[in-house]
């Protein structure tokens, strides 16, 4: 069996984060680990307080998971902090994984922030040159270009600046567009655009983290990066189409096995 870590914050309210990541590997029949990098009360309307593991303890759980298994593909989230991406990056140049998709996760579907402002040049400078995959949604992707994205010319004109930066791929995820949801990808020779109709739904906590590591698994099983994408975008879909209307506020996505085995296992 094929095996997944996630390096991310943890969502109590089980939507997004660690736990939409874990979901996410079992409804794809890999096997999930998880380094716990924050601990945030949130739920579906509101993020109450954000609490960072230290980057001592960010270190030893890494170092628990790769002194003992073989990792096929990590899944990066949630980095608050210039001190918790340090830590990862040292770490991952250390044991120098595999398929490693980094979401840069900067705000919680409510607008609060999740990563600190002054963190994006550490996450320039230090975590997005170790990406194989990264896949920024709208925002920050604007951010992390530093320009203005209104059309799907535009994503690909950021998705190339980004690339610039040194990762190796990089999807800028269209959830935060208006029309149809359209993903481009640009992996530095050819530009592909992932394509559905919008979905009409509030419920769309965790899409970003079932969307990354849904990649992450397909590139454990040993999918090329655009045929990853191509899955973890039906994936996401089909997790947003079922998606829950749990709680007060956004929903969660939906992973179940069977509707990995009777939708996806067709492909
Ligand atoms: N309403 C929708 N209908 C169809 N697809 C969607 C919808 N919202 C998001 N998606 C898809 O979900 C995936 C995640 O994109 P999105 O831009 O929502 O990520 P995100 O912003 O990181 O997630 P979040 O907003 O939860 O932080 C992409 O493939 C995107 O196209
Ligand atoms: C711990 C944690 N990590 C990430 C997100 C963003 O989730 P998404 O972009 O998938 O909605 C979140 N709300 N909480």
């Amino acid at each position: 069996m094929k095996k997944v870590l996630s390096i991310a914050g943890s969502d109590c309210s089980g939507g997004a984060g660690i736990q939409a990541d874990l979901k996410t590997f079992s409804a794809h029949g890999v096997f999930g680990m998880s380094v716990i990098v924050s601990v945030v009360a949130e739920n579906t309307s509101r993020v109450i307080d954000i609490q960072d593991i230290t980057p001592d303890m960010i270190e030893k759980q890494i170092d628990a998971v790769f002194e003992d298994i073989e990792v096929d593909a990590v899944k990066i989230g949630m980095l608050s902090t210039p001190e918790c991406m340090k830590a990862v990056a040292k770490k991952l140049l250390q044991y120098k994984p595999q398929n490693v998709v980094i979401d840069p996760v900067m705000y919680a579907k409510n607008g609060c922030p999740l990563m600190n402002p002054t963190a994006v040049s550490t996450l320039i400078d230090t975590v997005i040159p170790l990406a194989d995959v990264l896949t920024p949604n709208i925002p920050e992707a604007e951010k992390i270009a530093d320009m203005q994205i209104s059309t799907v010319s535009d994503m690909e004109a950021a998705a190339r600046k980004i690339y610039a930066m040194g990762c190796k791929a990089i999807v800028v995820k269209g959830g935060h567009h208006i029309g149809n949801a359209v993903d481009v990808l640009f992996d530095g020779e050819n530009f592909y655009h992932f394509e559905t109709s919008r979905i009409d739904t509030k419920n769309t906590h965790g899409t970003g983290c079932t969307f990354s590591s849904a990649i992450a698994s397909q590139l454990a099983k040993g999918k090329s990066v655009p045929l990853a994408v191509e899955s973890a975008k039906a994936y996401v879909t089909m997790a947003i189409e079922h998606s829950l209307a749990i709680g007060k506020g956004c929903g969660p996505t939906h992973h179940f096995y069977e509707l990995y085995q009777h939708g996806l296992s067709k492909e």
